[in-house]
């Protein structure tokens, strides 16, 4: 399916527009970045807006649920059935099971008309016939629970992909796996950064007032305020233009000031685009350190670039440079603070990353492992006796946070594990002293982990 060659989207057809948002997703965009710009794009009222997304998400983090609740409702397995038939009906079954304020006969009969108008008049007789099933049905539908079926519970009532189901299990336990999932199955909050170089928490806290905004302080990201109505338009919000804020989750907010940047350092952070992180760095030195920002990919770091302009971050340079196969382009000094915020596994942050969940596969995390260590080993040749390594991640598999560390200190014993307890607060701290956030515990916040390593 070429989803451009699709007629528009009007104010009708939010519908549409989730569908052909969920098309582009198998075919392997992302949920976040496709709906922004089929939103942008539409000429969709607001309500219409909200409930594309809302189908967009729902129907990607609810997908087993979804596909659960279908399969009996279907002649054919679903697997066999054309990719595009089953996002219309998981669509659908998604409207009737989880959305109240669409009338059942709605739901069915927007569906087939979306069949037709997308041009697959044969499959709407089946798209028909599932969705009144699934109708009648509903009433009898009996999710899997935790006494009786605990894996099924995991996955079809709280829609984990099977592998991840069994992972939290034996990492958590049945019950605090089944509160991250269901955790997981709610937006993310949306919090912002205020940038200090810019204004104070107190000044955006009274624009947001002022304009509308139900807004209050994070309770551990000292410069972080959480939102609490959903806003669809971040470049709407007061001060945005002016770069008095970077939205950025709590649990990321934290990770920056674990370097203890101070001004007149030369700081550098090798994983660093789309650069949230670098510019909270430039904020805590209040742009008096240099900043070197070294990214794989030069297209995340113009974002990086832009994002630090609007900000008002200065001496912050960029480097496009792959960290694992040479530092010969880094310049020889050593750095007092290196930031390694690694390409991970992201399971700390599926509420953001809608399609994750089905994307990533159990083989990923030894080969995402692998990928850090080596970035760590080279990063670790620029830190500067007495100088500090932060690594952070937004996930927190043992692979890729304890695993790693240990095997990092086993290959570069002039480091040291410095445990972060003269920074957070003992409930965001695992034995080790290494912070570890966790959405189902800690107030809403992403899955984060950070060790911080010296430099004898
Ligand atoms: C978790 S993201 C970093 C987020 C960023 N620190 C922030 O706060 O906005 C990981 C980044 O690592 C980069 N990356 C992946 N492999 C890399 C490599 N071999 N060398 C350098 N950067 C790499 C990716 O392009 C991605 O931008």
């Amino acid at each position: 399916m070429v989803v451009d060659s699709l007629p528009p989207a009007n104010d009708t057809d939010c519908r549409l527009l989730a569908y052909q948002v969920l098309r582009r997703v198998a075919a392997g965009g992302y949920a976040d970045l496709t709906l922004d710009a089929a939103l942008r794009r539409s000429a969709l009222a607001s309500r219409d807006r909200a409930l594309a997304t809302e189908l967009v998400y729902g129907s990607l983090r609810r997908r087993a649920s979804l596909d659960y609740a279908l399969a009996p409702c279907c002649r054919q397995p679903l697997a066999t059935l054309e990719p595009a038939v089953l996002d219309l009906l998981r669509l659908g079954a998604y409207q009737l099971l989880f959305l109240d304020r669409v009338p059942a006969h709605a739901a069915i009969h927007s569906s087939v008309e979306l069949t037709r108008q997308l041009r697959l008049q044969r499959a709407a007789g089946l798209v028909n016939a599932v969705l009144r099933a699934l109708q009648r049905r509903q009433p009898q539908l009996r999710w899997p629970t935790a006494e009786e079926d605990p894996l099924g519970w995991l996955t079809a009532t709280l829609s984990l992909p099977d592998w991840l189901a069994q992972r939290w299990w034996n990492q958590y336990g049945l019950q605090p796996a089944g509160r991250l999932a269901a955790c997981l199955l709610l937006p993310a909050p949306l919090t912002l950064r205020v940038n200090r170089l810019q204004t104070t928490p107190a000044q955006l806290l009274a624009q947001l007032a002022e304009a509308g905004y139900a807004a209050e302080a994070c309770r551990y990201a000292v410069d972080g305020i959480r939102l609490l109505q959903p806003v669809t338009d971040l470049t709407a919000l007061p001060g945005f233009a002016s770069g008095a804020f970077q939205p950025q989750d709590e649990a990321s907010q934290l990770i920056a000031p674990l370097l203890q940047p101070q001004a007149g350092q030369r700081l550098l952070d090798v994983c660093a685009a789309p650069g949230g992180k670098t510019c909270h760095l430039a904020a805590l030195t209040h742009n008096q350190a240099d900043i070197l920002a070294v990214d794989l990919h030069a297209h995340r770091l113009r974002k990086l670039e832009q994002g630090a302009r609007r900000l008002g971050c200065q001496r912050v340079q960029t480097l496009c440079l792959d960290m694992r196969l040479s530092d010969a382009c880094l310049p020889d000094a050593a750095f007092d603070g290196v930031l390694v915020d690694a390409p991970c596994s992201g399971l700390g942050v599926l509420r953001r990353n809608a399609e994750l969940r089905w994307r990533r596969q159990p083989d990923d995390i030894a080969d995402l492992a692998q990928l850090q260590q080596q970035i760590l080993q080279q990063a670790a040749r620029r830190v500067a006796p007495g100088g500090r390594l932060l690594y952070s991640l937004c996930t927190t598999t043992p692979e890729e946070s304890d695993a790693q560390v240990a095997e990092f200190l086993r290959r570069q014993p002039d480091f040291e594990l410095e445990p972060l307890q003269d920074r957070l607060p003992p409930e965001l701290l695992d034995a080790q002293g290494c912070l570890r956030t966790c959405p189902s515990v800690h107030d809403g916040m992403d899955g984060f982990f950070a060790a911080c390593l010296r430099r004898r």
